[in-house]
């Protein structure tokens, strides 16, 4: 590919800083050499890379190679290394001052000594360069021109300046802003002199320079440069080349090349900025009386929302549903410790009956929190089971939504003073509030139930507003004569003793709604935060279909609570 006339750079000499081959400055002394250069001087710290770049370029074009090595921070030698070259081509037609870098770092660790090595490579060093090309070859060369000869020397300086920010390498950043108004002001005080001044800022270019930065830092400038790709040193040079010819650039000074206009504008934007999309954003302003506010100005589509006053607002949308989710959360919360309190304090307030003694005829087991009189163990005198000692329980709150209460009863010995027999239990139930429910616990007490000696304790359901009376009977259908004491209330006296304990009449069941309640609560906070996190982390999008996913859990959720409710 033919980009330059042929001779382009025919009788030039050229000075490149910082030659390395693979680097930018090889790149365009390759193409300077090809154009026809009279003479390519080049520098650098180390001896070996330039020795190599040289035998490269001469072996690849006509164009003789000097090569120095220079350290462009310190004056002293670069002084001396422009005198040889002038000394070496009698003269310097054209400046690339592309030594120059730095290394990645965050400004909070970067120190003074970094920060003061990198301003002295790029700006010190590009100034160094410039001012002795300028003083000892560009300047004296003009000089002796004659009038109508006077028309110019040119200088291209390829160092970036950096549009907006340079997140990640803050002095080199700056260097380069020194170096973009070095160039501007140069190009106007010394366009006495004919030299113009421009620079180059490349963006990112794939270079030996770049292989020691770290893969995700060149992968950013990727995704953030316009066209997705890096540049290469020959694209680079291609601007050099252009800049740095008298013929084909004569008219241009003072000029800053941004060959990847918007990339560290976009690299800023994006430096640590949260992954969700800008365009589900929610732009609410609050606009002044003067017209557009930034929201108008914004590239990404948004919604509005505005109302007079003098602050502008702006939120958005997967903050402001984080918002809303973390505020349904927090009452969710709030539902449930009620709710948990309220069933605890239900709870607790539930009966413990431990007679931990007699229990004789007629002895009532009180409600903790009632002076009414719940359980009432009686001898039923009914003629021919005349061994029968009933014990009748009525519901301690009638009124109440508790459901199903448990009366466990344990027994110390036999009920009935007899060694060895077993004891069949029974219930009678009336008045049930469910009829079905009940008789099928009670049926299954009286069916499968037998109490012995060793294993003492039974258990009894009983439900609200019912009257349960339950009793305990000897298996052996002909009364003992002993048994006759149950005959009536007077000798009921001689089972004293025999039941030992009542107890634990607690519930299984109770305030249903709120225990509901309180499930719902704690359900809804688990989704709401998940939710609201969701909106922090995923995004909008993805919230949304979460979002639907919740509400179908939430609908399984109720239906099952509801089915439950009512089973
Ligand atoms: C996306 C990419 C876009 C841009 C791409 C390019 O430009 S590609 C082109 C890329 N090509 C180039 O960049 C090539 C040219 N660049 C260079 O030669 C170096 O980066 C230089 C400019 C720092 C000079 O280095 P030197 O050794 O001659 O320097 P010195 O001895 O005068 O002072 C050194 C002081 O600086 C500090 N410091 C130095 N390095 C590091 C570090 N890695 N880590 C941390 N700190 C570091 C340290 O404080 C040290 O002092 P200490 O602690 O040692 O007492
Ligand atoms: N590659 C990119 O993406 C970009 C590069 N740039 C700039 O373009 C220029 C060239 O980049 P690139 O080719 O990638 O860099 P490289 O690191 O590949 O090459 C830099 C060259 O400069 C020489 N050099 C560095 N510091 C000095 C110094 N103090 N004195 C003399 N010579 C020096 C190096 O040689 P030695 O080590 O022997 O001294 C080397 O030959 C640099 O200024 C760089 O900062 C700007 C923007 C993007």
């Amino acid at each position: 590919m033919v980009l330059f006339k042929n001779q382009l750079y025919s009788g030039k000499v050229v000075l490149i800083t910082g030659c390395a081959w693979g680097s930018i400055g090889a790149a365009v002394a390759l193409q300077v050499c090809q154009l026809g250069a009279a003479g390519l001087a080049i520098c650098g710290r180390r001896e070996e890379p330039l020795k190599d770049a040289a035998l490269r370029l001469e072996n690849q074009s006509k164009t003789p190679v000097f090569y120095q090595s220079c350290d462009i921070r310190d004056p002293d030698a670069v002084e001396s290394f422009v005198a040889a070259v002038v000394a070496k081509f009698g003269r310097i037609d054209v400046l690339f001052n592309n030594a120059g870098g730095q290394f990645p770092v965050m400004a909070e660790n970067l120190n003074s000594k970094g920060f003061n090595a990198v301003i002295r490579n790029n700006l010190l060093g590009t100034w160094n360069m410039t001012s002795s090309v300028a003083r000892l070859a560009f300047i004296p060369q003009f000089e002796k021109l004659t009038e109508a000869e006077k028309k110019g020397a040119n200088e291209d300086d390829p160092t970036q300046s950096v549009p907006c920010c340079f997140p990640g390498m803050v002095h080199t950043g700056s260097a380069r802003a020194g170096v973009d108004n070095m160039t501007k002001t140069l190009a106007v005080e010394w366009a006495k002199y004919q030299i113009k001044v421009n620079a180059v800022a490349p963006g990112t270019i794939v270079s030996t320079g770049t292989q020691r930065y770290p893969k995700e830092m060149l992968d950013k400038s990727r995704r953030v440069a316009p066209l997705q790709r890096l540049g290469t040193c020959e694209e680079v040079a291609n601007i050099c080349t252009f800049l740095g010819s008298d013929e084909a650039a004569g008219f241009i000074t003072g000029q800053t090349f941004y060959m990847e206009a918007r990339v560290w504008q976009e690299t800023s934007l994006n430096f640590n900025r949260p992954s969700y999309k800008t365009e589900a954003c929610v732009c609410v302003c609050v606009c002044g009386l003067n017209g557009p506010t930034e929201c108008d100005r914004s590239d990404n589509p948004r919604l509005f929302f505005r109302s007079g006053g003098k602050q502008h607002h702006k939120m958005c949308m997967p903050k402001l549903f984080a918002a809303i989710f973390f505020a349904l959360a927090g009452i969710c919360v709030a539902g449930a410790i009620i709710g948990c309190v309220v069933l605890k304090k239900e709870i607790d307030s539930i009966s413990r009956y431990d007679l931990n003694g007699t229990l004789a005829i007629g002895d009532y087991i009180l409600d903790a929190n009632s002076t009414t009189s719940n359980l009432t163990v009686t001898l039923r005198n009914n003629g021919n089971n005349n061994n029968i000692v009933n014990a009748r329980y009525d519901s301690p709150r009638n009124s109440d939504l508790r459901k199903f209460i448990y009366v466990d009863m344990c027994f110390s010995g036999r009920v009935f003073d007899r060694d060895n027999s077993s004891i069949k239990i029974f219930t009678t139930v009336t008045k049930p509030y469910n009829g079905t429910i009940i008789q099928k616990i009670t049926q299954q007490y009286v069916d499968n139930y037998v109490v012995n000696t060793t294993n003492p304790c039974v258990q009894i359901a009983t439900c609200y507003s019912a009257t349960t009376y339950f009793g305990f009977q000897e298996s052996n259908t002909t009364a003992p004569s002993s048994f006759t004491v149950a005959t009536n209330t007077t000798e009921s006296t001689s089972i004293k003793g025999n039941i030992k304990n009542v107890c634990n009449v607690g519930i299984l069941y109770t305030y249903p709604g709120i225990a509901i309640i309180a499930f719902a609560c704690v359900a809804g906070a688990i989704i709401f935060l998940s939710f609201a996190l969701a909106c922090v982390l995923i995004g909008f999008i993805r919230m949304v279909m979460l979002g639907l996913l919740a509400v179908l859990l939430i609908g399984a959720a109720i239906a099952f609570a509801v089915l439950y409710h009512k089973i």
